[in-house]
């Protein structure tokens, strides 16, 4: 165990973690903070929920000088809102220091950027594709830069990034410091990184897996078109308080959430296709519990910390296994509990046990609960919430009528209308999911190439810019 104080951490950042109810660090903290703060460049391996952004967020605010009103420390992060959360956590940290960190990114206003951008944040938090636009603007400047971190790095360097990344660091100068975070750090990537870094101090977290213990790990294999209606039992049967649903495309989001909600269930999708303003509300809505189930695509795989996420869904398997482990990552945080179910076709069931290798770890297998189980569960739900309102005494007004319906109907009768009237009729609400095809591990295999040969990466992130500068046409996340 490593007290903050034994890190040698300054009195207003002490404070600052007091108030956030950190008591101890984290092992990537207590290992990653030293070399940190002696100047060196890191790269940080942990898996998710481990406090890898105190990790790097505390030896960060150290170095900045609160005097100075420019940008002295940037964050490079794969989604704008894990820009916006990142920035929160710096604040956090940095507000006795009085230091002060901005988050932009695409789907919000340029002007009201650049007017934020002259308010003199020192540490700026931000997607790859809208920090170029300010460079290239020359809104932005990052000329007194000291450290620059890439959170989710692996993420950040693979093919649909690394020309961007690379550009970015090009408007830095060359002394920086340069951290690098990830719960994954496929070793092709590591590669690249270390050319980007001046003798980078490696640090990886002891761990036999490469998912933390306290998710439990099932898949149950099922054909495709029983997904939607397994889905609907295991969330009868278990009626989480908070889960994810991943789902392979945007479409394939926006069919699972409408049928969900069709269905009654306080579900909304996010994807890279909705507003800024959607996303931003869909995921605060989903933080306050305002909605039960999450559909999301990968955009919200990495790095998103909610706390009360219980359960995971993976709705489709990803493709590759650093995705599984960031997805499933949502769960499990901060010590707490979680469950991760993926649904597996049959034929999928070779790219399961790649992703078990590559990850070290087991998927149990769960039998695919049934109808008249998630009717038993629905049903023990309901029980429950009578119970609940019974024990809370106020019924006197009730009771009239209940006497009533008891001079009509036997005892029996009438509190099965009441049962039936508090579970869904599912029956009656028929959704159709259009069928994808299944993933091969012919298709999924991972290869030894770089990326840059790297047919996985080129595919899933296509586009961006050329390096003659010229956009091309791809799925940006910023
Ligand atoms: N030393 C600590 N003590 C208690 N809680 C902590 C500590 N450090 C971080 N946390 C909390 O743990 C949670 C997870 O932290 P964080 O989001 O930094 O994880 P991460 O390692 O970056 O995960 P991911 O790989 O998913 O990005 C956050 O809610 C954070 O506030
Ligand atoms: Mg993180």
């Amino acid at each position: 165990m490593t007290t903050f104080q034994e890190l040698g951490i300054s009195e207003p950042i002490l404070k600052a973690l007091n108030r956030m109810g950190f008591e101890e660090a984290t092992p990537i903290q207590a290992e990653t903070i030293p070399y940190a703060l002696e100047g060196n460049d890191v790269i940080g391996q942990a898996q998710t929920g481990t406090g890898k952004t105190a990790a790097f967020g505390i030896p960060t605010i150290e170095k900045i000088d609160v005097h100075k009103k420019q940008i002295q420390a940037l964050v490079v992060a794969p989604t704008r809102e894990l820009a916006i959360q990142v920035a929160e956590e710096l604040n956090r940290l940095g507000k006795f220091k009085g230091v002060r960190a901005l988050a932009i990114f695409g789907g919000q206003q340029m002007d009201r950027q650049i007017r934020a951008l002259k308010d003199g944040p020192q540490i700026v938090v931000a997607t790859p594709g809208r920090l170029l636009d300010h460079l290239n603007r020359r809104t932005i400047n990052i000329s007194m830069v000291e450290v620059a971190i890439l959170d989710e790095a692996d993420e950040m360097l693979n093919m649909g990034f690394i020309d961007d990344i690379r550009e970015i660091l090009k408007s830095i100068p060359e002394n920086r410091q340069t951290l690098l975070f990830s719960a994954t750090m496929p070793k092709e990537i590591r590669d690249i990184a270390t050319h980007l870094m001046r003798q980078p101090q490696e640090v990886k977290v002891k761990a036999k897996e490469m998912t933390v213990e306290n998710i439990d790990q099932y898949f149950m294999e099922i054909p495709e078109k029983l997904k939607f209606e397994t889905l609907n039992n295991h969330l009868d049967i278990h009626s989480p308080e908070l889960a994810i649903v991943f789902g392979r495309t945007k479409k394939r989001v926006d069919e699972i959430t409408d049928g969900l909600q069709a269905r009654g269930y306080r579900a909304e999708g996010i994807h890279g296709d909705l507003s800024q303003a959607k996303r931003m509300s869909v995921l605060n809505k989903f933080k306050q519990g305002r909605i039960d189930v999450l559909v999301a695509t990968d955009v919200a795989a990495r790095g998103l910390d909610i706390s009360g996420v219980t359960h995971v869904y993976n709705f489709d398997i990803p493709q590759d296994p650093e995705s599984y482990v960031h997805r499933i990552g949502r769960t499990g945080r901060a010590g707490r509990t979680g469950e991760a179910i993926s649904f597996v076709t049959p034929r999928e069931i070779p790219h399961l046990h790649l992703i078990e290798k590559v990850i070290k770890s087991k998927m149990k297998r769960m039998m695919p609960p049934t109808y008249k189980d998630a009717q038993r569960g629905q049903q023990q739900v309901a029980v429950e919430k009578i119970e609940k309102v019974i024990a809370r005494h106020e019924l006197k007004d009730f009771h009239e009528a209940a006497n009533q319906l008891l001079h009509d109907h036997d005892s029996i009768t009438v509190i099965a209308a009441a049962l039936k009237i508090l579970t869904k009729e599912r029956r009656d609400t028929p959704v159709k999911i259009t069928a994808v095809a299944p993933i091969s591990v012919k298709k999924a295999q991972r290869t030894k190439a770089r990326p840059s040969n790297n047919k996985r990466y080129n595919r899933s992130n296509q586009g961006g810019r050329n390096r003659k500068g010229n956009f091309q046409k791809r799925r940006r996340r910023d």
